[in-house]
């Protein structure tokens, strides 16, 4: 148990995964004989500052992840509950299930198709979240990275060649005092034109007084999304235990 701010996590599972193209959710695949899922949960069940844990997954599978938090035996599950039709709706259901903590308390938002976060990365977050009301989990790019627009006779064109070393790529977790991020939600959720790609941006945008403060992440914190990415994280997570890493995975 953490002392100070209650530390909430959410597992965000609510995405069919489209472009892994498996017939069930690509969280419920196998890595290393345990679902996806089961590894992203273990990793904050494992977490001394993380307090509690909400799961949010795809409605017609919340009893299949009910049974797999019972197996595995996960006590700081609270409670598995169905995701929304974004990743931005499912967020926010994430945090309409913390309506009862505080203003003050921490939430953790993160996607379940990162099995690998270390466990150094969740006790970064919160350490961060000392000094911030938003923090995120990014890695440099090692590619050159390019905003396109519309060639004039067709295709693409690159329009602007950003300075790299100031360009992240964002992982999970990502994380918030509650406070913050239900103000940030309230207003994006009555916006509109609202169109997000993770929870730090709707901080970004929604709160720009907000400073939200990056935490350095690891390259091996892979989303699992397009077919040969199972394979991938597995020969990651047995190059991780193969090295007797403390941090890594179970
Ligand atoms: N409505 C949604 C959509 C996504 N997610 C979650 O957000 C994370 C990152 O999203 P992504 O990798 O895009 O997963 P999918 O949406 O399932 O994949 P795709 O876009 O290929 O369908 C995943 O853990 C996913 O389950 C979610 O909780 N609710
Ligand atoms: C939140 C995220 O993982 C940060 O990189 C990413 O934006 C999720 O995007 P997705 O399209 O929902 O996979």
């Amino acid at each position: 148990m953490s002392a100070g701010p209650r530390v909430i996590a959410a597992v965000l599972a609510g995405g069919v995964g489209a472009r892994m193209g498996a017939p069930s959710p690509k969280q419920l695949l196998p890595l290393e004989g345990r679902p996806i899922i089961e590894h992203s949960i273990a990793a904050f069940e494992a977490s001394p500052e993380v307090d509690e844990i909400v799961v949010l997954m795809v409605e017609e599978y919340v009893g299949r992840v009910e049974d797999i938090v019972a197996e595995a035996g996960f006590s700081k599950v609270s409670r598995v509950l169905p995701g929304g039709a974004t990743r931005t709706d499912t967020s926010y259901a994430a945090l309409s299930a913390m309506a009862g903590a505080a203003d003050s308390d921490l939430a953790l938002l993160h996607d379940a198709a990162r099995p690998l976060v270390r466990a150094g990365t969740i006790t970064a977050c919160v350490a961060a979240l000392g000094a911030a009301g938003a923090v995120g989990v990014a890695v440099p790019s090692a590619d050159t990275v390019v905003r396109v627009a519309p060639g004039r006779t067709g295709g693409e064109v690159i329009a602007q060649t950003p300075d790299r070393s100031r360009l992240r790529r964002m992982q999970t977790p990502q994380g918030f005092r509650l406070g913050v991020a239900r103000r940030a939600y309230e207003l994006a959720m009555a916006d509109p034109s609202l169109v997000a790609t993770d929870d730090c941006g709707v901080v970004l945008r929604y709160l720009p007084e907000e400073e939200v403060r990056i935490v350095p992440g690891e390259e091996t914190n892979i989303k699992v999304t397009n077919p040969g990415d199972v394979e991938v994280a597995e020969t990651l997570l047995r190059r991780m235990r193969a090295h007797a890493d403390p941090g890594a995975p179970s």
